[in-house]
Parts: structure tokens; C-alpha cells; sequence
């Protein structure tokens, strides 16, 4: 039998995401399900859905479940986090400040304008996930196709690996490499592949090849990790400015055990309907 879910769409430099709010309804889809209300032809397509659930705590406003294109589950998202909070600033339930759970930690929104909203995301850590096997030397040298790349590691909740290149990335390194870094052996719940180049002390070009979601226009997690990894580094220094193919983060990170700000925009697309499969469990 199938159900009538309301759905938000909305963007925060171009990187795409399906919000719906299941607070007050039992609604745990399949992973074949989001795959398909991702699919940018024969669903709503997104980079990422992001499913609002009740919190866990009296101070932390509302949950958000992460979900990517390919039905895989993410413990961040940096740019979906200021999404949720425009959301909620458009119904009316936030007024300046929220704290949002993710399952990588409590992330504090502050919402401006929609130009100008700000999350603070857990601090970076470079400790490599349970059941990784990452070499110890950081960054170290990565071998494909003849050339060799220096590779960082960089949790942010989430798994991300930052490549330090000379010239900012073209597409088909992006594609190419990435697909095969995402799967890197050494990580096997997979990454988040960010092509870093250093334009400046300020200001950093960079690519995200998204782990389940492939390249996209933005990602604010990766801006956050290659941020921390290029600051400790030693290479940049906070605030920087992460240029990226959907527009422009500015990150501010004070180093060691301190949260990183990331602050940008996000935007409604339009408000919608949908039928779907029943996948809904009570
Ligand atoms: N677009 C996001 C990151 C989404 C999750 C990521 N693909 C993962 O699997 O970790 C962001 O803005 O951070």
C-alpha cells in the first residue's frame, strides 16, 4: 500500500536534498527506496535525504537521519545541516539558534539570513574509523595510473580523504579517481574523496567526489576535513574560503580539540508530494 509523504526540496550551494519530516510518523524506508526518490529520473532526485526524527535529548531541537543518493546511510552532512536549519527558520521553529543531532554528535545551527547560516560541526579527528587499516604516515603517497598523490585522512563524524594537489581538479580526475578512492581497501565503510588545491593562504579550490552520491557541486564536510587537514598542515591559515564547483564556505577552524564553523547558504527549491512504495515500517 502506498503512502503520501510531504517533502521539501532544497539546496546549500548546489549539493541537493530531499527533507522530510517524520516526527510525528513511523517512516523508515528501505535502502532500494531512497535509491529510487534519488534516482534523477524515476524519483525526486538528491544528493542527500534528510529525515527529521525526534530528539534523543530535552536540549537538542530535532534529529537528522542522513541518507545518500544510493540508499547508504552518512553520519554528517555539513551543508544539509544549514538546509534543516533554513527549514526550520521557514516554519517558524527557530528563530536565531538550534541544536541539531546527527548520529556523528550534536551540531549547533544559527541561522542570519539565507545567505548566512552557520554550523558548527564536532571537532576534526584524524583517528582512522573501527576496521580501517590506513597507513600511519600522514599524508601519505597513493599510487594510481602512473602519478603518485599525497592523501590525508580526516573524520569528520564522516570518513573523508584529501588529496593536496598542485592544479585544481578537472572532472574526469574527479570521476575517475574518486570512484575508485571511495572504495579505498583500507576503508571499508568507504570516504568521501576531496580534491584539495591551495590557491592561497585564504582560499582553497576544491572537488568532492561524495561517498554515495558521486561528484557533487558542494560538500560541507569536506570543506570542514580539508580545511582542518590544509590548517594543521600548516598550509592555510583560519578562516579560509573553500571554493567549490556550487559556490564559495567559509570555514574557521582554531585547531586541536575546538568544533570547525562552516558558514554559507541554503535555499528552498519548492514544497511536494509524492506517493511511495510501502517500505514504511510501523
Ligand atoms: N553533502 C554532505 C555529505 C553527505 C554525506 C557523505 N556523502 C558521506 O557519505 O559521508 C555534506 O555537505 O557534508
Amino acid at each position: 500500500m502506498k503512502r503520501e509523504l510531504a517533502f521539501t526540496k532544497l539546496e546549500a550551494l548546489g549539493n541537493d536534498f530531499v527533507l522530510i519530516d517524520a516526527r510525528e510518523g513511523a517512516f523508515a524506508p528501505l535502502p532500494a527506496t531512497v535509491a529510487r526518490l534519488g534516482d534523477r529520473r524515476l524519483g525526486i532526485g538528491f544528493d542527500q535525504l534528510l529525515i527529521l526524527r525526534p530528539a534523543s535529548r530535552p536540549d537538542r531541537h530535532v534529529a537528522v537521519e542522513i541518507f545518500n543518493q544510493d540508499g547508504s546511510t552518512a553520519e554528517q552532512c555539513g551543508n544539509g545541516m544549514r538546509a534543516v536549519a533554513l527549514w526550520l527558520h521557514d516554519r517558524g521553529e527557530l528563530s536565531e539558534s538550534a541544536r541539531l543531532e546527527t548520529a556523528a554528535g550534536p551540531v549547533d545551527v544559527r541561522f542570519e539570513s539565507p545567505d548566512h547560516i552557520t554550523a558548527t560541526l564536532p571537532p576534526p579527528s584524524e583517528a582512522a574509523p573501527a576496521g580501517a587499516e590506513l597507513p600511519a604516515e600522514r599524508p601519505w603517497q597513493e599510487s594510481r595510473a602512473g602519478r603518485d598523490y599525497p592523501v590525508d585522512f580526516v573524520s569528520m563524524g564522516n570518513p573523508h580523504l584529501i588529496l593536496d594537489l598542485e592544479q585544481p581538479a578537472d572532472v574526469a580526475l574527479v570521476e575517475s579517481l574518486g570512484e575508485v578512492l571511495t572504495h579505498h581497501p583500507g576503508l571499508p565503510e568507504g570516504a568521501n574523496v576531496n580534491f584539495a588545491h591551495v590557491e592561497s593562504r585564504h582560499l582553497i579550490d576544491l572537488s568532492v567526489y561524495e561517498r554515495g552520491a558521486g561528484p557533487t557541486r558542494a560538500c560541507g564536510s569536506g570543506a570542514c576535513a580539508t580545511a582542518a587537514s590544509l590548517i594543521r598542515r600548516g598550509q592555510v591559515d583560519s578562516p579560509v574560503e573553500i571554493r567549490q564547483p556550487g559556490g564559495t564556505l567559509v570555514i574557521h577552524w582554531d585547531g586541536g580539540p575546538k568544533p570547525v564553523y562552516m558558514t554559507g547558504p541554503a535555499r528552498i527549491v519548492f514544497h511536494g508530494r509524492i506517493d511511495i512504495e510501502p517500505t514504511i515500517n510501523p
